[in-house]
Formats: structure tokens, sequence, C-alpha cells
């Protein structure tokens, strides 16, 4: 399943995504970056049919029963209400497949390192074991398509380098992954393209080094920096305050 996607969003008299465009391929992680307020959840919303929107997009076509087995989608919010096991909440990633599950569940439990939680209340977990747990639901989703929205926010360094490293994984194993986030450099070192909001406009996509140029992180980013080989950023200052 191929996502692609062009859409403009208004809000209020406002254009919040002006004909932005993405396109996500089997096989590929596209990260999907800009200042706050770019656009970006507003983007992956109404690609998946969440929110109303004009233009076109390969999954909101779909019925909502084939869309919810097409994708996996990891807000940025991760409210968990009732307190549940965690495996329990996990299970739930296999609704779309009316609950028939072949090991999908205790796969992705171990994948995320959540088998010495599994029995615990999913209510009574830290915030950063929260988000395994909704990254642990998705993945027993077993969807061609995974779109997660800062899926690393609020996870300590290493859990924020092991969830980037888990989506360049499943997109090698043959899935398309769109993720956004806003560390840039650790972006570029796991995606296989970038593709760069703002304004609710698409500015730039294509390979990091390509789209993550001085003068775009200038621009788009307020940030006086350069990729490095190896896709560190090395950041010298903000432009002004650094506050949009
Ligand atoms: N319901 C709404 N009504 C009016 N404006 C909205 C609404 N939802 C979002 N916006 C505006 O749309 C713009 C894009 O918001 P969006 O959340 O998509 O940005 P983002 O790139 O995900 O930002 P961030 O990095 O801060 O999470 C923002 O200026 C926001 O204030």
């Amino acid at each position: 399943m191929r996502l692609e996607a062009e859409l403009s969003v208004r809000r209020g008299g406002r254009a919040i995504l002006d004909a932005a465009r993405i396109a996500v391929a089997p096989g590929e992680c596209v990260g999907l970056i800009g200042p706050n307020g770019a656009g970006k959840t507003t983007l992956m919303r109404a690609a998946l049919g969440l929110i109303p929107a004009e233009g076109h997009s390969t999954l909101a076509a779909l019925s909502r029963g084939t869309r919810a087995r097409a994708a996996a989608w990891l807000p940025q919010e991760r409210p968990i209400a009732w307190p549940l096991p965690v495996r329990e909440v996990v299970a739930l990633g296999r609704l779309p497949h009316g609950g028939r599950d072949a090991g999908e569940t205790e796969a992705a439990l171990a994948r995320l390192n959540l088998l010495p939680l599994a029995d615990r209340p999913a209510t009574a977990l830290s915030g950063g074991e929260r988000a395994r747990v909704l990254i642990a639901r998705a993945l027993a989703q077993d969807a061609p398509l995974l779109l997660a929205d800062e899926p690393a926010a609020g996870l300590d360094p290493a859990g924020q380098i092991a969830a980037m490293h888990l989506f360049a994984e499943l997109a090698r194993e043959g899935r398309g992954v769109l993720v956004s986030s806003h560390d840039l450099g650790l972006a570029a070192r796991r995606c296989d393209r970038l593709v760069l909001l703002d304004g609710g406009r698409t500015v730039a996509e294509g390979p990091p080094k390509a789209v993550l140029t001085p003068a775009r992180l200038a621009r788009h980013f307020a940030l006086r920096a350069r990729l490095e080989e190896g896709g560190r950023l090395a950041v010298e200052g903000t432009e002004g305050t650094g506050w949009g």
C-alpha cells in the first residue's frame, strides 16, 4: 500500500495546509519535519481521513475497515483511559483483524521489551513506558503503513534512538513508515527521505542531506547549523529568539 496525498485544510478562515504533498512507498521510512505549527499533525490526520480536508489521499479514500487494516496510527497524545493489563492494550491492535491473533501481540510485546510489564495495568506506567505500549499496539496491528506523530517525545535518549531504529527496521521489513520528529539529526540518520513542511506547504523533500542544507536550517528552523557526515547536526546557535 502506497500513501500518496495532496491536501488542503482551512480552519477559522486560515489555510493551515495548502496543497501539502506527501508520499510514502512500501519499504521506505520517511521523516516529516518542520517547525512548530508547520502542519505536520494536520497533514497526518488529514491523510488518514480523520479530519475533513480538500484534495486527495489514497488512505482517506478507503472504507473505515479497510483503512484500519491498511494503516496504524500513533498520535502524539497517548491517552490510556482504562486500567487494562498491558497485554490487553497491545491486543487491541488486533481489532481490525476481528481479534484474530497469530502471535502478533506476543511478538509486539517482546519486540518492545514489554514482557516484564505485560500484566501491569497500563494506567500504572510512566509516560515513556506508555509510549512503548502504544508503539507495540501499532505493531500488533500489522498494517502495511505506519504513521507516527512524534513517537520519540517523552522517551529517554536511548529510547528515542531505539524507537527511530525500530521504525527504520519496520521499513526494511517492507512497511511504509511516516514519522514526524523534531530531532533533525536522528531523522536524518534513520530516514530514507525527509519531507520538510512549513506554513502548511511542502517546501522540500528528498534525501536528508539534500533537504537539510544550512540555508533551510536557517530559514525554516531559525538555526545556524549544518548536517555533518554521519547525520550529526552541528548547531552553532539560533537566529533571533528561536520562538517563531
Ligand atoms: N482546530 C484548529 N483550529 C485552528 N487552528 C488550528 C487547529 N488545529 C491546528 N491549528 C493550527 O494549525 C497549524 C498547524 O498545526 P499542527 O498541529 O498541524 O502543526 P505541527 O507541525 O504538528 O506542530 P508542532 O510541531 O508544534 O506539533 C498551527 O498554526 C495550529 O495553531
